[in-house]
Parts: C-alpha cells; sequence; structure tokens
C-alpha cells in the first residue's frame, strides 16, 4: 500500500491525495492494481490485466464545487483498499488543490475556461500563474494518459456542482461536437442519475471539451447537485452517479436505464460581459432552467442586446460575478424547439 495513501474510517483524507508529499513510482496493491502519483492530486491506476478503456474522471476544477471531491477521495479509497478492482486504465484528477484550501471556486482564474490551449492566451503573473500552469500541466499529463495506448477507448467525467438551485437537480453539458448524442450516451448519462443533457453549440475551452477535441473522447461536465461546503455533502443525493463510477471503474456494463428518461436541450445563445456597463435582466435567486418567454430582454452590453429568441429559453448557470469577456449564462431550448 502506497503509505501516503492509507485509508483511515474507510476513506483517504483528500489532503493526502493533494499534498506535496507522494512517489511517483508505480506501487502494486495486494490484487496486482498498479498506482502513481503523477503531481499533485493526480493519480494513475492500472488494473492487473490489460484494458482497452481509458477513463479521466476529473473533479475539484472548481475548488469550491466539495462534492465530486469527496466522492472521488471516496472511490479512490475502495479501490486502494480492494474494495473495488479496476479493470480499466484509470486518471483520477483532483483539479485545483490551491483553491480547494480556500474553499473558492479559482484561486485567481476560472480553470475551466483556460483549456484547449487557452492558457496559453494570458500573460502569466504571479497573481494567475498557478491556475495557468495547472491547466497547461493538466493537459499534458491528459495527452499522455491518452497517449499510453492507441485505439483504446476513451472517456472523460468532469464532475462539478453549479452555484445556483436547479429546476433539474443534476445535469449533463455535452461539448460541442459534429456527431449527435447516442443512445449508450444517453443510458451512461441516466445511470450516472442524470436528469438533463445541454449539447453546446460551438466549441469552448472546458476540460471536457479539451479531451472531445483533441482525443474524441466521450465526455462530459456533469453537474451532480449544488455547490456545499465539504462535509456538507448527503452521500445519498450522489448514490446514482457512485454506483454508476463503481461499475464504470470495475468494467461493468451500466445498468439498463429507459434512456427516453432524459431531458435534452441545447444552447442557442451564450450571455457574454463584453464591458463593465453590461445589464443582465435576470434575478440573482432564479434556479438554472427557469424560462423567459419570446422577446424578454436578457441583456444589454454597450455593444449588443440579448432577447429571447425563440418562443421559451431557460437560462442556465447565471452568474454576473465574471469579469470582461466571460460567460454570464447560457440560454437554451428543449432539444425539439427552434
Ligand atoms: O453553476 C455555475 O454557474 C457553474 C457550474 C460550473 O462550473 N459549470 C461549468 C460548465 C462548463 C460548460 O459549460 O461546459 C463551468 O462553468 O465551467
Ligand atoms: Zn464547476
Amino acid at each position: 500500500m502506497l503509505s501516503y495513501l492509507e485509508v483511515e474510517n474507510g476513506f483517504i483524507e483528500i489532503s493526502k491525495l493533494t499534498g506535496q508529499s507522494f512517489s511517483t513510482e508505480w506501487t502494486p496493491l495486494p490484487n496486482n492494481v498498479r498506482l502513481r502519483m503523477l503531481d499533485v492530486g493526480v493519480l494513475q491506476v492500472k488494473p492487473a490485466a490489460q484494458s482497452h478503456s481509458d477513463m479521466v474522471i476529473s473533479c475539484g476544477i472548481h475548488g469550491n464545487e466539495t462534492a465530486p471531491i469527496e466522492i472521488v477521495s471516496g472511490l479512490i479509497s475502495q479501490i486502494v483498499t480492494g474494495a473495488i478492482e479496476p479493470k480499466v486504465n484509470l486518471l483520477f484528477i483532483l483539479g485545483n488543490p490551491e483553491s480547494m484550501k480556500i474553499s473558492e471556486r479559482f484561486v485567481s482564474i476560472n480553470m475551466n475556461r483556460l483549456f484547449d490551449g487557452a492558457h496559453a492566451n494570458y500573460e502569466l503573473n504571479e497573481e494567475n500563474r498557478y491556475e495557468l500552469e495547472r491547466a497547461e500541466r493538466l493537459e499534458s499529463l491528459v495527452t499522455s494518459f491518452y497517449g499510453e495506448h492507441q485505439g483504446n477507448c476513451r472517456m472523460h467525467l468532469d464532475l462539478h456542482t453549479a452555484i445556483k438551485p436547479s429546476f433539474h437537480k443534476t445535469f449533463a453539458i455535452r461539448p460541442f461536437e459534429n456527431s449527435p448524442i447516442t443512445d449508450d450516451s444517453r443510458k451512461l448519462l441516466v445511470a450516472m442519475g442524470i436528469e438533463a443533457v445541454l449539447q453546446h453549440n460551438k466549441p469552448s475551452t472546458t476540460f471536457s471539451y479539451f479531451s472531445v477535441k483533441r482525443f474524441y473522447a466521450e465526455a462530459y461536465t456533469l453537474e451532480l447537485g449544488k455547490v456545499k461546503p465539504f462535509g456538507e455533502n448527503n452521500p445519498e443525493d450522489f448514490a446514482a452517479a457512485i454506483n454508476c463510477l463503481q461499475n464504470l471503474i470495475k468494467g461493468e456494463a451500466v445498468e439498463e436505464p429507459d434512456v427516453g428518461a432524459l431531458i435534452e436541450y441545447k444552447v442557442v445563445a451564450e450571455i457574454i460581459r463584453n464591458s463593465d456597463d453590461f445589464k443582465f435582466y435576470v434575478p440573482d435567486d432564479v434556479e438554472n432552467f427557469t424560462a423567459y418567454p419570446q422577446g424578454y430582454l436578457i441583456a444589454e452590453d454597450v455593444d449588443y442586446n440579448y432577447r429571447v429568441a425563440f418562443e421559451e429559453e431557460s437560462v442556465v448557470f447565471p452568474n454576473t460575478n465574471v469579469p470582461v469577456g466571460q460567460r454570464v449564462a447560457v440560454m437554451v431550448t428543449k432539444a425539439n424547439q427552434g
């Protein structure tokens, strides 16, 4: 057993996964599963027998989204104790440990806007250094991981929780890609306990988009609930996700859920803050998926205004606390509308 990953009371302390002291050597467990830390918060796991599946499970790209971090540390604990035996190649990532330590979404800059090379668009300074370098490092670790086995089946689940309460308590964001969603993907999402999926309509700079674009992985950003402080999450709220992740790790088929249960949306617009004069006509306390009628003025800025174009559009991720140039919200319609 890796001495720094000792399991106490069934769990590895998150601080052990994000501490600076670890070995990068492969270490075998009694069941011949091997583990190595690649960096702070990044653990690679190899099953005893060769596998044709490569799976990245990331969390804590936003440090205050604690439930996914607790879920991932629970899964790692179960692997270390042998309670679950992985049959697929795994890369576990606790994305932004420094922001986890201060219980904030990020230290200086939103890391989920820095992938697919976007970190290189910023001038590095002492303030933004941590997130810019960490995003680049995570890209490089994912690239090496997927590069170890050509032709393997690739998946990346990037686990998050939403800032606002949501009409759909759990939902997935499917990064932009040309191919339509398949029934197998729908099954996976429903088995994860996901109520709705949003299809992005253009490229972005999120971690999941990076894995889709560069590696053709089946990748999603998964919103598993609402942001809460460490220790305040109820594991029962995440039972479906935990069970499905355990099955995926064990290489077992996901349960056969009703794919028709998944509600599908498409993103029709992104509301961007273009200046300090940006005005947003959505109250601060609305929940995700609140609908607005055609013609309703959602936002105004110096160079544009946005009115609901379709019969009805719903607002997701409303957050005016973003710098100029970043997204304030996305507008979605039901997938068969518009
Ligand atoms: O609740 C919120 O406002 C944000 C939750 C979150 O972090 N969501 C992701 C979604 C990524 C995507 O749109 O693909 C994010 O904003 O990074
Ligand atoms: Zn997030």
